[in-house]
């Protein structure tokens, strides 16, 4: 990957049928359960990328066996029992969130210790909520590195039982918790002492612990653990939206194959968003397509379930024709970088008029001027301003690299569209 890349502006709209690879948040939920489950599962269209190869390693480094078929999206996991099986010593979650959340309270289920940590990007990122929850069920946690933070030493078994956990920071703490529940002697239940944001991501622990056998009622968890089994694995929402947004922007089609009706993923509703600033949307039971077209026009919304798609949205904003503005996800600072300063920052440095607000933005309307965007290591700071060059001349995205985070392939499939 070079240290820029130029973005070529479309010279027609685009028209495209695209099939984003597999949901990063579903892969490391998947790989999780299957790599507690005894026997063996096979995921089927799984993400092969820095954050999910984070949770293979991290899950082989539980004891589990992991056979990753990249050519085939495939990884065949074969489960470990923690009750019987040592601790893994050490877990190296990268820069990935959701490696890191989920396999604090994993490790918990082992006698011994692990220490967990992850790249300086990792560390700089909040992490008290869950480690307290983990004492509170019966689990000893040395705080190595900054209070609240990364490194972090776990020493298990927790039992479980009642547990108290913050909800407006990350869901990931919680969806975490209840993904170790089923391995819990006394199980878990969960209550929440502030309100959850990016609630549908809750829904998908949920659903996932479910096709794995475990039984979770809300945030009740029964002990009984996993059994193992053959899932498969939907298309990346988050990354779909980079393509949903580009139909949106150039007036063409864009049609997502794999993402339906009955998606697990809350930020399929990112097509709700470009349908209320005016282009058409279809839905099918295995396909979302986007039509742009006549005008689009600024919304006012509230992104607090589906924040990874908030950058997607500043970006096609510049191309409405009145102002967007939105809220409720003061949370995004805590991401790989703070996204709400990084976006505003970098529209104002190609001469757009954005606004930050303390729980999220505000863009109006322009011409970008040609620019070169700086990324700040954030994945979706590359993909989302890399939307502005398909409009307009003189686009340079700063390493494009970072986007191997999620989607290692995003800009060589970007470039297919026509
Ligand atoms: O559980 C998950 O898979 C995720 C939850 C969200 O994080 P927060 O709950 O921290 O908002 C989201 O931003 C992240 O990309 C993936
Ligand atoms: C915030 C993200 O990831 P994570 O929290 O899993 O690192 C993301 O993918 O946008």
């Amino acid at each position: 990957m070079p240290d820029v890349l130029a973005v070529e502006p479309l010279t027609t709209p685009v028209d495209a049928t695209v099939r984003p690879p597999g949901s990063k948040s579903i892969t490391n939920r998947a790989l999780l359960c299957a790599a507690l489950a005894p026997g063996t599962s096979t995921l089927t269209g799984a993400l092969f990328a820095d954050d999910t190869r984070a949770m293979m390693s991290a899950v082989a480094a539980l004891g589990a066996t992991v056979e990753p078929d990249e050519q085939r999206s495939t990884v065949v996991v074969t489960g470990v029992d923690p009750r019987v099986a040592g601790a893994p010593g050490s877990v190296d979650a990268r820069q990935s969130g959701t490696t890191s959340r989920f396999l604090l309270p994993a490790a918990a289920l082992f006698a011994g210790r692990t220490v967990v940590d992850g790249a300086e990007q990792l560390r700089a990122r909040p992490f008290g909520p869950v480690l307290d929850a983990l004492r509170q069920v019966g689990a000893d946690i040395e705080e190595l590195g900054r209070p609240g933070c990364l490194p972090a030493a776990v020493h298990g078994p927790a039992h479980g039982g009642f547990v108290e956990v913050s909800g407006h920071i990350s869901s990931q703490f919680l969806s975490g918790l209840l993904m170790a529940g089923p391995l819990m002697d006394r199980g878990l239940a969960v209550s929440l002492t502030s309100p959850l944001v990016s609630v549908p991501y809750v829904e998908m622990t949920q659903s996932v612990m479910a096709s794995f056998g475990a039984v979770v009622n809300g945030l009740t968890v029964e002990p009984g653990g996993y059994r193992p089994a053959d899932y498969a694995i939907e298309p990346d929402a988050s990354a779909a939206s980079y393509f949903l947004g580009a139909a949106a922007i150039t007036g063409g089609r864009v049609t997502v194959s794999g993402l339906g009706a009955g998606s697990l993923q809350g930020d399929v509703r990112f097509a709700d968003l470009l349908e209320r600033m005016g282009a058409s949307v279809t839905r099918t039971a295995d396909s979302l397509t986007v039509r742009g077209g006549g005008r689009l026009q600024g919304i006012d919304v509230d992104m607090a379930d589906i924040s990874d798609t908030a950058q997607t949205l500043a970006a096609v904003a510049v191309f409405a024709d009145s102002p967007t503005r939105v809220t409720g996800i003061g949370f995004i600072r805590k991401k790989e970088t703070d996204r709400l300063a990084a976006v505003v920052t970098e529209l104002r440095r190609a001469g757009i008029d954005a606004v930050e607000d303390a729980d999220g933005f505000t863009i109006h309307p322009g011409a970008p001027r040609p620019t070169r965007f700086a990324t700040y290591d954030d994945h979706r700071m590359a993909m989302s301003l890399s939307l502005i060059g398909l409009r307009a001349p003189g686009i340079e995205i700063a390493d494009p690299g970072c986007v191997a985070k999620t989607y290692p392939a995003y800009f060589t499939d970007l470039a297919t569209l026509t």
